[in-house]
């Protein structure tokens, strides 16, 4: 019976396709109507009643206003997963930053200590916290923040993977060792089976995020506010219609004073900078090797051979 549950559990979860791939664990409730329900947050429901009047609408899941259930009170957004079949999704957190500014005031106070964070730490690198931290068993969220930032393409290229979900629904989390444009390549070659329709034709991730370039450089949303651990979630599934869409508003905030950002610069401290535009162009940069090394491949027919050289995909351009 208990297999049986279990199984008709995942057959009516598959039906509507829905799945987290990234994320604080149960923060989200599914619903009818190709809704997802997710947690309220004052800061993230106050940024899509923005963007529902922005040009970065059609890049958004659809806010539907607000919802209780039991104690809580939810979200109701669009479920970007309704209607797709076996889907395959991507989760990047964009920026070169995913500490917000106020974290390095928080971290001055010792409450702040987090031992969970010094855990997840020392699975990862027993080396990575200083002789103090180990001492204490824990470091501040700040430090852990910026350590996942350094270790990972966020610093580098201005994105990182936070997992993949293949059609058969395996899911993988672990992309921390990518730092270079042609380590992310290889990932996105993964992602897409080296699939030219899905990479680069019409309605593909190219086309999409070249779209999603020229609205953020008419959104008054996007140049008034630092945009901080915010996604971009890629979704295909085997229509080869492929998508893309901004989620997760949870820590993204409107500068102070009228002022505006540039988000294609680096952050230094003093500036609210966040560098999403430096991440959009070397997922932008990426996506451009993916399809030559696919064309390559098609051209070869040698589409599923492991060992393509991206170190020269990048040197040539
Ligand atoms: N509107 C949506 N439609 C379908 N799937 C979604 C939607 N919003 C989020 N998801 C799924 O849930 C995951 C987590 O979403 P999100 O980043 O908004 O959560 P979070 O708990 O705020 O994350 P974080 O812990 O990084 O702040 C995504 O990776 C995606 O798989
Ligand atoms: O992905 P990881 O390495 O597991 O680390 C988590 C990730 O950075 C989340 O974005 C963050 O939540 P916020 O975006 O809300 O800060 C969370 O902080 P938390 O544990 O304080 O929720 C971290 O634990």
């Amino acid at each position: 019976w208990k297999t049986y549950l279990t199984m008709m559990h995942w057959s009516l979860q598959r039906q509507s396709s829905w799945v987290q791939l990234a994320g604080h664990q149960g923060n989200f409730q599914l619903s009818e109507g190709g809704e997802v329900l997710k947690l309220y947050s004052e800061v993230e429901e106050r940024c899509l009643d923005s963007l529902m009047r922005d040009t970065l609408r059609p890049f958004v899941p659809q806010y539907h206003g607000l919802v209780t259930r039991g104690e809580h009170c939810y979200i109701r957004l669009e479920d970007l997963l309704r209607g797709l079949r076996r889907p395959v999704i991507m989760d990047c957190k964009m920026g070169v930053r995913t500490f917000q500014v106020e974290e390095l005031i928080t971290a001055q106070s010792k409450s702040s200590m987090r031992s969970d964070m010094y855990q997840k730490m020392v699975k990862i690198d027993p080396s990575a916290p200083s002789a103090e931290e180990h001492a204490q068993k824990a470091v501040t969220k700040l430090r852990y923040l910026q350590w996942r930032d350094t270790t990972s393409s966020s610093s580098t290229l201005g994105f990182r993977i936070e997992g993949i979900m293949m059609d058969d629904g395996s899911i993988q989390r672990d992309f921390r060792n990518i730092r270079t444009l042609a380590q992310a390549t290889e990932a996105l070659l993964f992602f897409t089976r080296s699939h030219l329709d899905i990479l680069v034709s019409f309605l593909s991730y190219h086309s999409r995020l070249l779209a999603l370039s020229e609205a953020l450089k008419n959104s008054l949303f996007f140049r008034t506010h630092e945009v901080i651990g915010s996604s971009l979630l890629f979704v295909h599934d085997h229509s080869s219609k492929a998508s893309v869409w901004m989620i997760d508003f949870g820590k993204t905030t409107p500068v102070p004073n009228m002022s505006q950002l540039l988000h294609d610069v680096p952050w230094a401290e003093g500036s609210r900078e966040d560098g999403y535009l430096i991440g959009l162009t070397s997922l932008i940069a990426s996506l451009g090797q993916a399809i030559s090394v696919a064309s390559w491949q098609q051209q070869d027919g040698c589409v599923g051979e492991k060992h393509v050289d991206l170190k020269c995909a990048e040197d040539c351009g």
